[in-house]
Order: C-alpha cells, then sequence, then structure tokens
C-alpha cells in the first residue's frame, strides 16, 4: 500500500459524503498495520453539531471492526491548503493513533502535508494522564 493509493481511497470516498448543509464532502482512508483499508467520509445532521467527520467515520469503522493497529492515515478534501482536521477529530486519533504515526492531509491539487500525530496534537490528553499522579 503505497501514499499514493491511501490518498486516492480518501479522495473516492468523499463520492459518499452527505453533506446536505456545507456541500462540502471531505473523505477519509486508514490503513491497518495487518494492511486493510478503511474509509470515512462526513455525514451531516439537521441538528447540525450532531455531525461527524470523515475522519471520526473511518476510525470509528475500524475500532468496531476490531482493529486496533493502524499505521497511516490520508485525508482529502476540496481545500485551497491541504484539509486540516478539526479539533474533535485530532482527539480522537490521538486516542488510537502512536505519536508517530504519519498522517497525509491533502487538497484536491494533491499539495499533500505529512505530519506525525504528535505535530498534529501535540501536548494530547491521554488515557495515562488519568492513572499517573
Ligand atoms: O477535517 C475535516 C473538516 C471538516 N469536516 C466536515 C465536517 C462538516 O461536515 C463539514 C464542514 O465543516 O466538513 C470533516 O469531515 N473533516
Ligand atoms: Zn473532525
Amino acid at each position: 500500500m503505497t501514499k499514493d493509493n491511501l490518498i486516492n481511497e480518501a479522495i473516492k470516498i468523499r463520492d459518499k459524503a452527505y453533506v446536505p448543509y456545507s456541500k462540502f464532502p471531505v473523505g477519509a482512508a486508514l490503513l491497518t498495520e495487518s494492511g486493510k483499508i478503511y474509509t470515512g467520509c462526513n455525514i451531516e445532521n439537521a441538528a447540525y453539531p450532531v455531525t461527524c467527520c470523515a475522519e471520526r467515520v473511518a476510525i470509528f469503522k475500524a475500532i468496531a471492526d476490531g482493529e486496533t493497529k493502524f499505521s497511516e492515515m490520508a485525508v482529502a478534501a476540496d481545500t485551497k491548503r491541504p484539509v486540516p482536521p478539526c479539533g474533535s477529530c485530532r482527539q480522537v486519533m490521538s486516542e488510537f493513533f502512536q505519536s508517530d504515526m504519519t498522517i497525509h492531509l491533502t487538497n484536491l491539487k494533491l499539495d499533500i502535508k505529512t505530519i506525525s500525530m504528535e505535530n498534529l496534537l501535540p501536548f494530547s490528553f491521554q488515557p495515562e494522564d488519568m492513572l499517573e499522579k
């Protein structure tokens, strides 16, 4: 699985986005350590805050399927710069991704920003923070 394949999957799944309100489709593709790809698109709701972003849909699909080890993610949207994930998605990513995991953020012109989990959400609240005193 190459970076380009993963990015293509993220771009392709945008076609499935349910975005009647924003008309802003986003796609995400998550690669497991075992080589499987879980894709996600954003799914909006008439009660706007109930919307779930593409990144979280992909992660939640994988978790619900029993996957826990991930190696790479790609996120794509029609933005001027590579699409920056929202704060909620960054927090969910940090729950499941190792700090050195690679995330490829892209737009449709294929301006790609590749960033580690640690750099995407530095000093993030972790499960261990509730244990260590
Ligand atoms: O990284 C992002 C940024 C935004 N959105 C969605 C949420 C909403 O449906 C629309 C506009 O914010 O884009 C995502 O899915 N991922
Ligand atoms: Zn988000």
